[in-house]
């Protein structure tokens, strides 16, 4: 099968076939992912908090946005690969072609999102120009946490009305597909109907063109509890700590390794090589 295009993510809203993307941040998440048959992965910012362990998205680099968009296109032979602009990397409409070139070119990636409404509408309009496909996200974005928080977003009247126009002028400005993210389910369901680019949610209801979730959310590979907007599809952290724990218990009991394990030599050359240190 061919690599999946921009025109066949926008296809598929056309034709009204829900579009499931999940995030991928390596060369073996992005095998599995492909085996699983999704159409479009995200090598999406949230890396700098599940993959190395930050608080928040905002410390993650143009650098290693590069690395493991690498890694996944390595793994990847069919899925569109989007991949996340970091925190103020696309600034100013130059930022944005930087970090865009260093991305697209050294990544290898097939389209890049970037976070916020009318504000960044001259760098997608530029990136877009250029030939670089652009996602936009609306809602609940995570590197404008400190302004407005993880909840959320859009519920009275006013935020609701510049949701729906933010989502009309990235449509215009190019953007090929929008993620909404934690907004109430009945603002998303309409903003859908409005715009013919897919809207993509994540904690936005059914009504979209599709879901985004993050990998480890979907797998169950995490400590504590998980974000509301996340449905755990199974409990791989459970037993990704049986298993380690086993190991660790069968090499403590000298259980593991056994022959099955193990290679063998000739004893005659064993014991002549033992009499010769005696
Ligand atoms: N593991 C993981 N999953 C994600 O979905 C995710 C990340 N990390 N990191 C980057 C952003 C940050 N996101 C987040 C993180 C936390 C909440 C959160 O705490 N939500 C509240 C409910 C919000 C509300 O209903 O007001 C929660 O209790 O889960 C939401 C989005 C989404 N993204
Ligand atoms: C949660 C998704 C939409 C994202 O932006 C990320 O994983 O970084
Ligand atoms: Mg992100």
């Amino acid at each position: 099968m061919r690599r999946m295009t921009v025109a066949d993510i926008r296809k598929m809203k056309a034709e009204k076939k829900p579009i499931a993307m999940i995030t991928a941040y390596d060369y073996s998440s992005a095998l599995i992912a492909e085996k699983a048959g999704v159409p479009m992965l995200l090598v999406g910012d949230s890396l700098a908090m599940v993959m190395h362990g930050h608080e928040t998205t905002l410390p993650v680099s143009v650098e290693s946005m590069i690395l493991h968009a690498q890694m996944v296109m390595r793994g990847s032979k069919q899925a569109l690969i989007v991949v996340d602009m970091p925190f103020l990397s696309y600034a100013t409409e130059q930022d944005a072609v930087h970090a865009a070139r260093r991305i697209m070119q050294e990544g290898g990636g097939h389209a890049l999102k970037l976070e916020g409404g009318v504000e960044v509408v001259p760098m997608i309009r530029r990136l877009t120009e250029m030939g670089v496909p652009v996602m936009g996200h609306l809602g609940l974005t995570p590197q404008s946490q400190h302004q407005i928080g993880l909840r959320v977003q859009a519920r009275d009247e006013q935020a609701a009305r510049k949701l729906v126009e933010d989502a009309l002028t990235l449509e215009k400005a190019g953007a090929f597909a929008i993620v909404m993210e934690v907004v109430p389910a009945e603002l998303a369901a309409l903003i859908a109907r409005l715009v013919s680019i897919p809207i993509i949610g994540i904690g936005a209801g059914a009504g979209c063109d599709g879901q985004v979730q993050v990998w480890h959310d979907v797998l169950g590979i995490f400590d504590g509890k998980s974000p509301r907007h996340a449905k755990r599809f199974a409990e791989i952290g459970e037993m990704m700590t049986k298993a380690v724990a086993h190991y660790v218990s069968d090499v403590e009991n000298k259980s593991f390794p056994t022959s099955a394990q193990s290679a063998t030599m000739n004893a005659e050359i064993l014991a002549e090589i033992e009499r010769d240190y005696r």
